[in-house]
């Protein structure tokens, strides 16, 4: 069971959000099913099958049922990903959902890659942003947000920790899912690697390089943001240099442009940004548009209309728990922001 999981409101009628686990024990690596039950109590359903049925094949990542698995598709050429979306998703919003298809469209126009899924890991209540709701309503929020897709999926295990996770450890423990499906369960737990045999782990490095020949079949994660997140790289104090060069190197960015930022103009006056460019990938909104969960929220606390901003699904989730209100943007007020908690401590 989920810790700090607690009761939230009444029916949830959507109920399976599906996972990759790398469990030992056995030689079979197996899927797992978080779900959230009737009273919304988000938990690990062991050996459960996914609504899409394909989760206890160890053998298939398969998210939707007309496309092939990526064992069938051995034979493609192309880097197999999967796109990751971290961020307060408070609400999500159809825009949050659009970066996803636009990331997805971009890639295979590529040629080189095929996205094999899509994750949307809401942050802890413990980043202690202003006005941020309590994580098991957004995370049930997403779900509802995302069932009708196909292959975009939510993913808990970040939200529902008490504390804030940076988001390069929350990259690693996706890419570690991965490998170690790929590697029938039996890998080590830090590095990523298979365990027992040593030449091969000594070749790995502590964060799953994909171009080590352990996991070169194992689909890449890589981050999916919007110009303003990748702005917020040059915030001081509030990104660990080290991370920025792990998540740009190691796993690659997926960049959505966003009124307002400047995305092209950010890399070029980055000197790690435009070192790793080529495993930065720009994609350009066409059909602009500014919505934001700061504005839905906003325009929730003034009685103001946001239906089409939302699926309608959230907006009836929203209204049947009255989550936006003057007294909900207040909460955290006066707090400083994790990251940059930790960061400055950690300069002292
Ligand atoms: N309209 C948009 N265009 C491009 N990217 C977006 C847009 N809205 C959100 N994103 C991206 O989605 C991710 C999650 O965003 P987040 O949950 O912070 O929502 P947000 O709308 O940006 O919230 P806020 O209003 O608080 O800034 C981030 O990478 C963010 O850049
Ligand atoms: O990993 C870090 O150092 C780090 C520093 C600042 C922010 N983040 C992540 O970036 C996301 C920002 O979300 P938001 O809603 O504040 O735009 C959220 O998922 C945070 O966990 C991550």
């Amino acid at each position: 069971l989920c810790p700090g999981v607690r009761k939230y409101g009444p029916r949830c009628d959507l109920s399976v959000y599906s996972g990759l686990s790398s469990r030992q024990g056995g030689h079979q690596t197996r899927g797992f099913v978080m779900s959230c039950n009737d009273d919304h109590v988000w938990s690990e359903a062991p050996g459960a099958t996914s609504d899409r049925g394909c989760i206890s094949n160890p053998d298939a990542i398969c998210l939707n049922s007309q496309e092939s698995s990526y064992t069938m598709e051995k034979s493609d050429e192309r880097t197999e990903v999967v796109l990751l979306a971290t961020g307060s998703f408070n609400p999500i919003t159809v825009q949050h959902l659009r970066l996803f298809e636009l990331a997805r469209d971009h890639l295979h126009s590529t040629g080189n890659y095929k996205v094999v899924k899509g994750i949307i890991s809401p942050v802890s209540d413990g980043y202690k942003k202003k006005g941020l709701v309590e994580g098991p309503h957004r995370l049930s929020m997403v779900q509802l947000a995302t069932q009708t897709s196909d292959w975009i999926k939510v993913d808990p295990w970040e939200c529902l920790k008490k504390d804030w996770t940076e988001t390069v450890a929350v990259l690693r423990h996706h890419q570690q899912q991965l490998v170690g499906m790929n590697n029938g369960g039996n890998l080590d737990k830090k590095s990523g690697c298979r365990k027992g045999n040593k030449r091969k782990r000594d070749n790995c490095q502590d964060v799953p390089d994909h171009n080590c020949s352990e996991s070169r079949a194992v689909p890449q994660v890589k981050l999916l943001c919007g110009a303003d997140m990748l702005e917020s790289l040059g915030t001081p104090n509030l990104w660990k240099p080290e991370h920025i060069v792990e998540i740009v190197s190691s796993f690659g960015l997926v960049c959505i442009t966003r009124i307002g930022s400047d995305a092209q103009k950010f890399i070029y006056e980055s000197d790690v940004l435009w070192k790793y460019r080529h495993n930065i990938h720009l994609v350009q909104e066409w059909i602009t548009n500014d919505i934001s969960s700061t504005k839905v929220r906003r325009a929730l606390r003034r009685g103001m209309s946001v239906r089409y901003l939302l699926p309608d699904l959230v907006l009836d989730y929203i209204k049947n728990h009255d989550l936006y209100s003057e007294e909900s943007e207040e909460k955290n007020s006066g707090l400083i922001l994790e990251p940059l908690v930790r960061n400055t401590k950690d300069l002292q």
